[in-house]
């Protein structure tokens, strides 16, 4: 992909059904479930992306064995039996937040030592409170460079039991304790330090360790063990935010297919945020539909639990009648980038009344002026920022290649709009 894509502004409202790839989010955790499970698993509607393939990689370093259907969009898992198996060498989890904080639950299972490492992006983000949470249930921890972060050797195996983690930085953390829990002897018995962040992927933590055999109760997992599956992958929810955006946008329509009522992706609930917008939402049992009316209000909302979208949102908002306040996502300025200066810095650069708040932004509606935003080597910053160019003339995306991370046809899917 070239360094920097023109975007080509829509000369009529959208119009259109869509079906974006496999969800980041499931796809990883399936991956996981089926690795620790003894036996073999189908997992169709596979996500394949940088991050997919970052846990597909670590997961044979566990000792899996993942066979890919591209084609099919289909992976099949032989798991392993953590017991018996020793440390995995070096795990490069690249730029993935879900493959590393899950992964380092993982390899505490193994009776040997593992060392986890990433991107100079990961290595800037925080890992403290798994690793914190990993020596308390008796696994040794070695931070390898600055204590708190990335790479990181731990070596198991871990015994369980009891062990406090915070909930205020990352949900991440604990969904990597719970997925790891039935595999240690105590089991895991999780109390959280602080309010927990994206409530939702620890429902979805929860109904993917269902679907392999798991029951956990509150945040509580007994010893046991994952059973194999056949397992389908829902759309992804947050990629299908930038079409629903554009439906809002453009006062059109966009219905994403596959994503239904009963979605494990907290992240459809964008849907509802538009809606109070004055867009018009039809759920049904597979699929969400936006409908764009005349006019979008700006709202005053909190994102903590969906804040993969609040981008998605800042670049809606520019479209409104009024200002529109993002609340509870102070906790982003840890992701990829520091999201809330990062769409605050790339507004204001089109001209646009933006303002960066402790704990989120105030987006001002405008008018772009033609810009080349800068994304900062992170996908949602891409993405988000490409709708402004549906509305907008000479809007570019600076290094559009790093959608490669959750979703690489993005603009060749975004392109099908027009
Ligand atoms: O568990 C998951 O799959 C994810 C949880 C969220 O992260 P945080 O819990 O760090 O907010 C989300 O932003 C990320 O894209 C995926
Ligand atoms: C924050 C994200 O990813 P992760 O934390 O899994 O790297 C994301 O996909 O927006």
């Amino acid at each position: 992909m070239s360094d920097v894509l023109a975007v080509a502004p829509l000369t009529r409202p959208v119009d259109a059904t869509v079906r974006p790839p496999g969800s980041k989010s499931i796809t990883n955790r399936a991956l996981l479930c089926a690795a620790l499970a003894d036996g073999t698993s189908t997992l169709s509607g596979v996500l394949f992306a940088d991050d997919t393939r970052a846990m597909m990689s670590a997961v044979g370093a566990l000792g899996a064995t993942v066979t890919l259907f591209e084609s099919d969009r289909t992976v099949v898992v032989r798991g392993i039996d953590p017991g018996t198996a020793g440390g995995a060498g070096t795990i490069d989890a690249r730029q993935s937040g879900t493959t590393s904080r899950f992964l380092l639950p993982a390899a505490a299972l193994l009776g040997g030592r593992t060392v986890v490492d990433g991107s100079e992006q990961l290595r800037a983000r925080p890992f403290g409170p798994v690793l914190g949470a990993l020596r308390q249930i008796g696994a040794g921890v070695e931070e390898l460079d600055r204590p708190g972060f990335l790479p990181a050797a731990v070596t198991g195996p871990a015994h369980g039991g009891p062990v406090e983690v915070s909930g205020h930085i990352s949900s991440q953390f604990l969904s990597g304790l719970l997925m790891a829990g039935p595999l240690m002897d105590r089991g895991i018995d999780v109390t959280l330090t602080s309010p927990l962040v994206s409530v939702p992927y620890v429902e979805m933590t929860k109904a993917v360790m269902a679907a392999f055999g798991v029951t956990v109760t509150g945040l509580t997992v007994p010893a046991g063990a994952y059973r194999p599956a056949d397992f389908a992958i829902e759309p992804d929810a947050s990629a299908a935010s930038y079409f629903l955006g554009a439906a809002a946008i453009t006062g059109g329509r966009v219905t994403v297919s596959g994503l239904g009522t009963g979605s494990l992706q907290g992240d459809v609930r964008f849907a509802d945020v538009l809606e109070r917008m004055g867009a018009s939402v039809t759920r049904t049992a597979d699929a969400v539909t936006v409908r764009g009316g005349d006019r979008l209000r700006g709202i005053d909302v909190d994102m903590a639990d969906i804040s993969d979208t609040a981008q998605t949102l800042a670049a809606v908002a520019v479209f409104a009648d009024g200002p529109t306040r993002v609340r509870g996502i102070g906790f982003i300025r840890g992701k990829e980038t520091d999201r809330v200066g990062a769409v605050v810095t790339e507004l204001r650069r089109a001209g646009i009344d933006a303002v960066e708040d402790p704990d989120g932004f105030t987006i001002h509606p405008g008018a772009p002026r033609p810009t080349r935003f800068a994304t900062y080597d992170d996908h949602r910053m891409a993405m988000s920022l490409s709708l402004i160019g549906l509305r907008a003339h000479g809007i570019e995306i600076a290094d559009p290649g790093c959608v490669a991370k959750t979703y690489p046809a993005y603009f060749t899917d975004l392109a099908t709009l027009g």
